[in-house]
């Protein structure tokens, strides 16, 4: 499997109750793109179409090259992180994390010292037998990390996973991703509330507005647009003022 992967939704097209969605963008392989835009603009939509979750009513979902629109999520090369990191509370840490390896939890010894150290990296060490109720917020978030991790998929799906902490833990986990994506290379897809997120992450930028993408750009071309109303909303610019004739 390549470390990272390219990820490309061309012309897909999705309807859910009233909503209408239409995401034609290409994510490069290898690097951090935020996914931003207001709330309800469809930016969970458009993880949920790569992740496999939904199914668009046409276009192609390619990885990699491959067409995998017609895969199940399992199938596909991603690793998932959400804001409730989603570890079941009744499974101790080292369950939880193998589970992500494998579903019925044959585990081969490699994989045993990859839980540890996986542990290990996000400070983590010795908490196998713990349960996700014994830890705080943000060490659930760091296990969750941890279970993406261990399974080494060349795409890292990312739903505001800073979204619950506070400011500090938020910082530590920021750099945390940052670190784990120097050392991985694996093509991180981050949708974030959160405009400073841009400078310290990402070398591009979707934005999503009303179902469909409305700029796609490298970080500094993005954060140097001020034309947009939605672009200046969301970067707490105010409206633009007119020069006065
Ligand atoms: N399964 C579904 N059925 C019907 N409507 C849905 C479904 N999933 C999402 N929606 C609607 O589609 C719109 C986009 O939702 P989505 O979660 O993708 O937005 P978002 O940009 O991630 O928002 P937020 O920033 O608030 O999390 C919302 O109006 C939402 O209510």
């Amino acid at each position: 499997m390549p470390a990272n992967a390219s990820v490309h939704l061309a012309h897909t097209r999705l309807t859910l109750s009233q909503n209408r969605f239409h995401f034609d963008c290409e994510f490069q392989a290898g690097a951090v793109t935020a996914i931003v835009g207001p709330s309800g603009a469809g930016k969970s939509t458009l993880l949920n179409l790569v992740s496999g979750f939904e199914r668009p009513d046409s276009g192609t979902v390619w990885i990699d090259g491959l067409d995998v629109t017609r895969l199940p999520p399992a199938e596909r090369p991603v690793s998932l992180v959400f804001q409730d990191n989603n570890l079941f509370s009744h499974l101790d840490l080292f369950t939880n994390i193998g589970l992500g390896i494998h579903p019925g939890l044959r585990l081969q010894p490699t994989d045993r010292v990859a839980i540890s150290q996986a542990l290990e990296r996000v400070g983590l060490a010795g908490y196998e037998r713990r349960l996700p109720g014994s830890l705080s917020g943000g060490e659930r978030q760091r296990v969750a990390f941890a279970r993406a991790l261990v399974r080494r998929r060349p795409v890292l799906l990312l739903d505001e996973p800073f979204a619950a902490l506070d400011p500090a833990l938020r910082s530590s986990m920021v750099a945390l991703l940052s670190d784990l994506h120097r050392e991985t290379g694996s093509t991180v897809l981050l949708v974030t509330h959160d405009p400073r997120d841009l400078e310290r992450l990402a070398q591009y930028v979707v934005f999503v507005d009303g179902g469909s993408v409305l700029v796609e750009a490298e970080t500094a071309r993005f954060l140097a647009r001020r034309d947009l109303p939605p672009v200046r909303d969301f970067l707490g610019l105010g409206p633009q003022v007119e020069p006065s004739p």
